[in-house]
């Protein structure tokens, strides 16, 4: 089983006739059994790429395959494709086993059919206790997690995931995003997952895309895209923090991560004054403005390590902790 978008091209015209291009040429693949997190901002286009590869938006250009037979012109209910919103819509007056087989049900499976796979999915998602409740009865992980066992009952081919842990806490958040690993291995299909959040997509993909402005800027491990970003705004995008860019000589741009900034009260390095200092648990972000510099840097110290603000300081990196970007076209040089 596996997903591929070709070329992917969509633009909307807005009310006033203001064009939007949603998705500027998009090249994705999903192998079998990988969980794929599609990362961006706000407005990339992340869920347009969704609703895209599910059938529920035409594409201008390109081409989806689905296990490698072109699905492009195949209407949404033929695809084979299941999506999770981040909101999971649960009818409120069926119980939770209803819940999760409706759609097999509304496909004319036999019910004894769907008892049997809804349990099996159940048992995976260790939905079991739960079968009897009504969605009202249910907190908004477990309803999440109900969401999500009605996508997989179908045996689709391919899983999209939008947003899904958008609107619940960080304790279960992190609960969630195991038990998305884990189903996603117990069934083996590509997922899609699309979150604007960075650990999510650091802590969740086989591979991470990094989108921005309707084009993927860069899809790899995450530990590569956080290793070596391809590009400056790759960079500034993808990580804990917003990487430290810097002007420097013959059309280089330096970047360092804060992470990887160190902030000294002497020593060789790029004197400065800090401008502000912010608690961020054990740690704490240091806002550092280089001598003659407008832009201020960003370092994350360990607390006892903290200056004061107005202090004077030294910035120092490794030269191994350095990236370069091209100045002109925010290339990796
Ligand atoms: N039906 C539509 N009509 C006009 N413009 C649209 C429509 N749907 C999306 N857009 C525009 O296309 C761009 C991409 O939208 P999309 O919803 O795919 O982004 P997103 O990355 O999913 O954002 P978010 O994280 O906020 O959900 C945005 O600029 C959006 O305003």
């Amino acid at each position: 089983m596996s997903l591929v978008v070709e070329g992917a091209r969509k633009e909307f015209v807005a009310r006033r006739g203001a064009r939007v291009l949603a998705l500027d040429g998009v090249d994705l693949e999903a192998k079998p059994g990988e969980l794929l997190v599609v990362v961006g901002p706000s407005g990339s286009g992340k869920s347009t790429l969704l609703r895209a590869v599910a059938g529920l938006e035409s594409l201008d250009a390109g081409r989806v395959l689905i296990d490698d037979r072109d699905v492009t012109g195949v209407p949404a209910g033929r695809r084979d494709v299941a999506l999770v919103f981040q909101e999971a819509a649960l009818f409120p007056h069926l119980r939770v086993a209803a819940n999760i087989g409706i759609g097999e049900r509304a496909r004319g499976t036999r019910r004894r059919e769907v008892e049997t796979r809804v349990r099996e999915v159940a048992r995976a998602l260790d939905l079991e206790p739960l079968l009897g409740r009504m969605p009202d009865e249910l907190s908004g992980g477990e309803r999440q997690r109900v969401a999500l066992a009605r996508a997989m009952v179908r045996s689709p081919r391919v899983c999209l995931l939008d947003e899904p842990l958008a609107s619940v806490d960080t304790e279960l958040r992190l609960r969630m995003r195991a038990e998305i690993r884990a189903v996603q291995r117990s069934f083996g299909v590509p997922m899609v997952h699309v979150t604007h959040d960075q650990a999510e997509a650091m802590a969740l993909g086989d591979r991470v895309a990094v989108m921005a402005a309707g084009r993927v800027l860069q899809c790899d491990t995450p530990a590569e895209v956080y290793a070596r970003p391809a590009t400056a705004a790759v960079a500034r995008s993808f990580g804990p923090l917003p990487m430290n860019l810097l002007p420097a000589a013959d059309g280089v741009i330096l970047g360092v991560r804060p992470e990887r900034l160190r902030v000294c009260r002497e020593g060789r390095g790029r004197p400065g004054s800090v401008v502000a200092v912010e608690p961020s648990g054990e740690e704490c972000l240091v806002r550092v403005l280089p001598d003659g510099a407008e832009q201020d840097l960003l370092a994350r110290v360990p607390w006892a390590d903290a200056p004061h603000p107005g202090e004077r300081v030294v910035l120092a990196w490794r030269p191994e902790d350095e990236h370069r970007f091209d100045a002109a076209t925010g290339a990796r040089r």
